[in-house]
């Protein structure tokens, strides 16, 4: 069935709506109606939309606002806005809020079908541009999930074979950040190869009401507002790969439709009783142990069953730091290409910090932190203070007789690395004090505290 560009008209003057929803419809469009901005985004949760047209100045929720929120939540559909004659200062302001183009009143009905035609174009070409982006990145994740640590080359070793078994159920178990989703991608891609979809769905991040509709998809009329048909992930999922994430998180009314369908592999939207065949992998991830949820009544144990036919666990990156030096690396081998600066690379004294450091937020953490000192370098070393890691900035460091410190600013450790032949008690004396100057950025009088040293030392270094 051809697909109906539908759009989606917010003004509060019932006149005015009317007439923009008559015009609409005789260019060819599917039109939907909202009287304000709350409207538009009550309608933009149940329905698909292609491109939103706007007035500004409405009650409840006005235009601006409007634009806000559909950007953040919706950020694929184009926005269009109609203003008052004259009112251009309006019209530049929503345009620098992520507005595509502005009509003013009165338009030209050919104006409007321009200025629509072409944010549509537009759009197509931007989503055809990360399509193919999101192939040519997927293209390399098995290489791409990066680790020398065996633990860790004991979990690809297992999903490498699991990729080729596609019927099969995978569960991937670690901390947050850890990188649950990049292991999954690469099952997907090892299994499938390019062309089939990788659908990723946040079972923490969709309100539960929406969330049965999203998974499987409904028919017109099923309830309130659902005034077209919608695929669900599973449809949209095809013959891929759904990721299932935070399935912990999943209402358990969801967890028995969920079971149902990977026993009897079908299911039907809502408002259907037509059967669809699940025909693409599932993959749940979880930073929980799924076992206690069950144990504590909050996920179904048969539903655990089905899920935990493959179990993958991801050791948090604080039980693999051998990884960290070549995250580092693949990083900020990333961050060269997207910030286009040399970055030289890491100090020593930044490293060792690195590695001290517990990473709670994982290889996402890091990453974040590398990012922050990339942008805060310039041709030069990323040194402890770039970093912005608890126990880089001088405050951190505990006094001397400062046992308060809890947690790692309580313990401090050193990695020292020298050429074999400059070996000497002198050389590790020398590294020791400037490291420790460093970590104190610079503060003689701190560091000569933090080592029991006469501040003189420093002298020399
Ligand atoms: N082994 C790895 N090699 C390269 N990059 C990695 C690796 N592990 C994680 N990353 C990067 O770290 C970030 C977080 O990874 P990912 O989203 O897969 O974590 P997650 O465990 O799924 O997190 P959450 O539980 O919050 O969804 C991403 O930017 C990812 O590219």
């Amino acid at each position: 069935m051809p697909h109906t560009t539908t759009i989606l008209a917010v003004d509060d003057e019932p006149v005015f709506r009317f007439l923009l929803e008559r015009q609409l419809r005789e260019i060819g469009y599917n039109v939907l109606t909202a009287a304000d901005g709350l409207q538009a985004l009550e309608i933009l949760e149940g329905q698909t939309v292609d491109l939103v047209l706007s007035d500004l100045v409405m009650p409840r929720m006005d235009g601006l606002q409007l634009i806000g929120s559909v950007q953040k939540l919706y950020p694929s559909i184009p926005i269009i806005v109609i203003t008052a004659h004259g009112s251009v200062e309006s019209a530049v302001e929503a345009m620098r809020r992520g507005a595509y183009d502005y009509l003013e009143k009165p338009y030209d009905p050919e104006d409007l079908r321009i200025t629509i035609r072409r944010a549509l174009d537009y759009q197509h070409v931007v989503q055809e541009n990360e399509q193919i982006k999101g192939l040519l990145t997927e293209r390399y994740t098995f290489q791409s999930v990066v680790t020398v640590n065996p633990s860790m080359k004991q979990v690809l070793e297992l999903a490498s074979r699991v990729a080729a078994a596609r019927q099969t159920t995978v569960a991937i178990y670690g901390e947050s950040g850890s990188g649950k989703e990049v292991l999954a991608r690469a099952i997907h891609f090892a299994g499938n190869g390019l062309p089939a979809e990788f659908v990723a769905v946040n079972c923490a991040a969709i309100p539960e009401h929406l969330m049965e509709s999203e998974l499987f998809g409904h028919v017109r009329g099923a309830f309130t507002g659902a005034d077209r048909d919608r695929e669900g992930k599973f449809s949209l999922a095809r013959k891929g790969t759904i990721l299932l994430d935070e399935i912990g998180d999943m209402p358990l009314p969801l967890q028995a439709k969920l079971l149902r369908v990977l026993q009897e592999r079908v299911f039907e939207k809502i408002g259907s009783n037509t059967p669809i065949p699940v025909t693409c992998r599932v993959i749940v991830a979880t930073n929980r142990s799924l076992a206690d949820l069950v144990a504590a009544g909050r996920f179904r144990e048969d539903l655990y069953h089905r899920v935990n036919v493959f179990p993958l666990t991801i050791p948090p990156l604080s039980q693999r730091k051998d990884d960290i030096p070549i995250l580092c690396g693949h990083i900020l081998e990333q961050l060269r290409q997207h910030l286009g600066k040399p970055l030289p690379g890491i100090s020593q004294q930044a490293l060792d910090l690195m590695l001290e450091y517990r990473w709670p937020g994982n290889v996402r953490e890091l990453r974040n932190c590398l990012e922050r000192a990339a942008i805060l370098t310039d041709n030069e070393l990323i040194r402890p203070g770039h970093l912005g890691l608890a126990g880089a900035a001088p405050e951190a460091v505990p006094e001397e007789g400062d046992g308060a410190g809890a947690g790692d600013a309580s313990r401090v450790s050193y990695h020292l690395t020298l050429p074999v032949e400059e070996l000497s008690l002198d050389a590790l004396n020398e590294q020791i004090l400037g490291i420790t100057l460093e970590r104190c950025s610079g503060n003689k009088s701190k560091a000569s505290q933090l080592l029991k040293v006469n501040r003189k030392a420093f002298y020399r270094s």
